[in-house]
């Protein structure tokens, strides 16, 4: 049986009452909570920090936590982030000067670690350090702004993310984010991917449940 995860945006949550939509969605059968960090700084837009992750921990969220951080520079938060509550804490390679000691921090402070590749970064950054990895991000649209439409170009790029996956003989997890629908869910599957961002659209159904339900049908 494929280990596929589910791991609703909450970007497109209701911030209002952001306690209550991750309860509602991890209910209705997601699996991780993805967790956007941006800073208007290494990506155009601002939304939430470590004391968020912090308040939905101390809600009682016991799912695993995807920080996935569009900040620059990095250390200060995965620090912040580790000490939150994040369960895997990504980030993108030029937004760190030095990646392998930034990969080293997240897993000393007892987090997975992983790297985020935007849509037109190779995956070179990747390479040398697959020892320190617990997961790749291939991002399928261009970050900072959920409801954007997937990028099929990432297709190609999930199959290479793969086979260097293989190769290395690490067990790292292949993410995809970015435009992630019940409509192309297999075939991003069938290119690669085990764990699947979805923001959009998950939040803004009516139904989170159904669409979490046709998401894994989906995958078969
Ligand atoms: O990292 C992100 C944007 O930078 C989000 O995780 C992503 O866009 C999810 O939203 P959607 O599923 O609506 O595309
Ligand atoms: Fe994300």
């Amino acid at each position: 049986m494929s280990d596929f995860k589910i791991a609703p945006s909450i970007l497109s949550a209701n911030f209002a009452r952001l306690g209550e939509e991750v309860d509602a969605v991890l209910a209705a059968g997601a699996d991780w909570v993805h967790f956007d960090v941006m800073d208007n700084h290494y990506v155009p837009n601002l939304t939430i920090g470590p004391m968020v992750c912090q308040a939905l921990r101390k809600h009682g969220v016991e799912a695993p936590i995807d920080v996935h951080l569009m900040v620059e520079p990095v250390d200060d938060m995965i620090r912040m982030f580790a000490d939150a509550g994040a369960t895997y804490i990504t980030f993108h390679p030029e937004a760190s000067r030095h990646v392998d000691r930034s990969l080293q921090l997240i897993r000393s402070l007892g987090c997975k670690a992983g790297l985020v590749f935007n849509p037109a970064t190779g995956l070179d950054a990747a390479k040398y350090v697959m020892d320190k990895l617990d997961m790749i991000l291939l991002m399928s649209v261009n970050p900072g702004f959920g409801g954007q439409k997937f990028i099929p170009a990432t297709l190609d790029k999930l199959r290479e993310a793969r086979a260097l996956i293989g190769a290395s003989g690490e067990s790292i997890r292949l993410e995809i984010d970015g435009g992630v629908t019940r409509d192309n869910i297999a075939e991003i599957a069938a290119a690669g991917a085990d764990t699947f961002v979805a923001g959009s659209a998950i939040f803004n159904a009516g139904d989170y449940g159904e669409v979490i339900a046709a998401m894994r049908k989906n995958l078969g």
